[in-house]
């Protein structure tokens, strides 16, 4: 579903490597964390998928299009088959929950029926039914946080990206919101998630890449934030 063959990439000449030689492979249906230090080239490594950065050598192919192939008018298509969470939620302040999720569907020219069923439908999933009417303001960080994965998931992209979704929340509202994102990956969706939250990691045991300065330093099936070093 995602990868990334030999990848390296440098915002500027002279820059050091944001990420170097990077090999990944993410298939369908798969949930990974991507870990490391601040500045270990995580968030970079999401911006070449969603396609806002491209890389300075290597290739980076997402839902079968080779993204270095891929036609500027393109881009676009390829975005809506991917769901975006970030850490400050992004929410259009002046607009309902309801309306924030549907405006994406208003956007992407969904039908008036469509739009009414898929709203609440989404909001359910994320356990909001009952807070439509509510602006952003009025709700927790959890909740807002809420309404951003509606939000990504209203149109039912196959992948999800979520960049340091728990970064402004507490512990517990944190496991919620990751057990959302367990919940929609069970339900088929490609999970992609960039975190330095170690208690996460530890709890839910994904498959942990993990990043430094760039390259990729282990790749674990159901790995905890550290790697352990067998005595
Ligand atoms: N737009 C940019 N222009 C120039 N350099 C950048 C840009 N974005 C990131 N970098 C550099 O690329 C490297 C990797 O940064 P990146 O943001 O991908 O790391 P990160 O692991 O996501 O960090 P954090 O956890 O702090 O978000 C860093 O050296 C950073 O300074």
């Amino acid at each position: 579903m995602i990868t990334l063959e030999n990848v390296s990439l440098r915002y500027a000449k002279g820059d050091p490597w944001a990420l170097r030689d990077v090999d990944l492979d993410v298939t369908r249906g798969e949930f990974c964390f991507v870990v490391g230090q601040s500045g270990s080239g995580k968030s970079s490594l999401l911006r070449l998928v969603i396609v806002e950065q491209a890389p300075t050598s290597g290739r980076v192919l997402v839902a079968g299009h080779d993204l270095g192939e891929l036609p500027q008018r393109r881009v676009h298509l390829l975005r809506r088959q991917i769901g975006t969470v970030f850490q400050d939620f992004r929410l259009l302040s002046g607009k309902t929950v309801a309306q924030n999720v549907a405006y994406v569907l208003q956007v992407l020219g969904a039908r008036r029926h469509e739009i009414r069923q898929r709203v609440p439908e989404t909001l359910a999933l994320v356990g909001l039914q009952d807070k439509g009417r509510r602006l952003p303001h009025e709700l927790s960080g959890g909740e807002q946080q809420r309404v951003a994965i509606a939000r990504a998931m209203v149109n039912k992209p196959p992948i999800l990206l979520a960049d340091e979704p728990t970064g402004n929340l507490d512990p517990d509202t944190s496991s919620e919101i990751v057990a959302i994102l367990d919940r929609i990956n069970r339900a088929g969706t490609t999970v992609l998630m960039a975190t330095h939250d170690t208690s996460i990691v530890d709890q839910f045991r994904k498959r942990v890449v993990q990043l430094h300065e760039g390259r990729v330093v282990r790749d674990q099936a159901e790995g905890g934030y550290r790697q352990v070093v067998a005595p």
